[in-house]
């Protein structure tokens, strides 16, 4: 068996085009959605992250609102920077990239922000939402991967789903989202401390990977016909490598590639949080 490409980078291209023609509308209302990013520090990662969603948000039509601090910032630099967000009427929505340079709490920072222009999902507000089963933004790469799994007509519900990584935007929310009433998953989180990975793996319906660990997920333990969502960014000679061996490609239903999955999918949900967010205020 060779799996089916879960595409994020086509699936994500479509969303935006949904996206762009929501944001023409709100136009039309005299509304323009703005997108704001707080980034701190050197990290050329996190950098091409940011450059990217402003990217993202030019092709269709949101404004961009960019906040840079450099690698020496304190704390209440940054804190200054999202009280400024907060405030300010052309900014929608906002998201603080992470993760934050040493020393500096994320945490206290995102719990500053205004949960009403939470872009990213992950207040505390916006998680206690999820838990409550209260509308308001989700985290962008849980809800990346649910709209991945949908528009390629993998079932969910009822499906028994393993997460391996316990990181609060990907591993925690993921569980979360696929357990609600709409979505009817069953879900194991798996992590560092899960004694017999493999056992979980294989009586998995849909595999997602998010625990950073190159390769972890090897093709003889993937249940034939899994869905597999690869979440893992190693780097190695400059190359991605993901959390999935390439050989469980032979085994699996369905697989995201890595590059060209899950990530182009946070991107597009990240702008699909501000059109939202938008779209909420103008009560449309
Ligand atoms: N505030 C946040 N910080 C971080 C998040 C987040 O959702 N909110 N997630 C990641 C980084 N991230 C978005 O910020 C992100 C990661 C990867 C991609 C992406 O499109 N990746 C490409 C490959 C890019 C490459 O070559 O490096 C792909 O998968 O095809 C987009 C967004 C951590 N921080």
């Amino acid at each position: 068996m060779t799996a089916q490409i879960l595409d994020g980078k086509a699936t994500a291209a479509a969303i935006k085009s949904e996206l762009a023609v929501r944001v023409a509308a709100l136009k039309e209302r005299g509304i323009v959605p703005g997108l704001g990013t707080v980034l701190v520090g050197d990290d050329p990662g996190s950098r091409w992250y940011v450059n990217g969603k402003h990217r993202d948000c030019a092709e269709i039509g949101i404004a961009s609102i960019q906040r840079e601090l450099p690698a020496t910032a304190t704390q209440e630099d940054v804190e200054n920077v999202v009280r400024e967000l907060n405030a300010d009427p052309s900014c929608t929505g906002y998201i603080v990239q992470l993760p934050l340079p040493k020393g500096l709490d994320a945490n206290r920072v995102l719990e500053l922000m205004d949960p009403d222009k939470d872009a990213d999902g992950l207040h505390p507000t916006s998680l206690g939402r999820l838990v409550l089963g209260i509308d308001g933004p989700l985290p962008c790469t849980p809800l990346g991967i649910v709209e991945l799994l949908r528009r390629h007509d993998v079932a969910i519900d009822g499906a028994e789903v393993v997460v391996v990584g316990r990181g609060i935007t990907v591993g925690r929310s993921i569980g979360l989202l696929l357990t609600r009433r709409s979505e009817n998953a069953t879900v194991t989180l798996c992590h560092t401390g899960t004694r017999d990975l493999a056992s979980h793996l294989k009586n998995a319906d849909i595999i997602v990977a998010a625990a950073g660990v190159p390769h972890l997920v090897k093709p003889e333990d993937v249940k034939p016909g899994a869905a597999i969502l690869d979440v893992g960014v190693s780097r190695s000679e400059g190359k991605i490598v993901g959390d999935v061996h390439p050989g469980a490609a032979e085994v699996a239903g369905w697989i995201s590639p890595n590059p060209g999955g899950v990530g182009p999918m946070t991107r597009a949900m990240l702008l699909n949080n501000i059109v939202e967010a938008a779209e909420r205020r103008a009560g449309v």
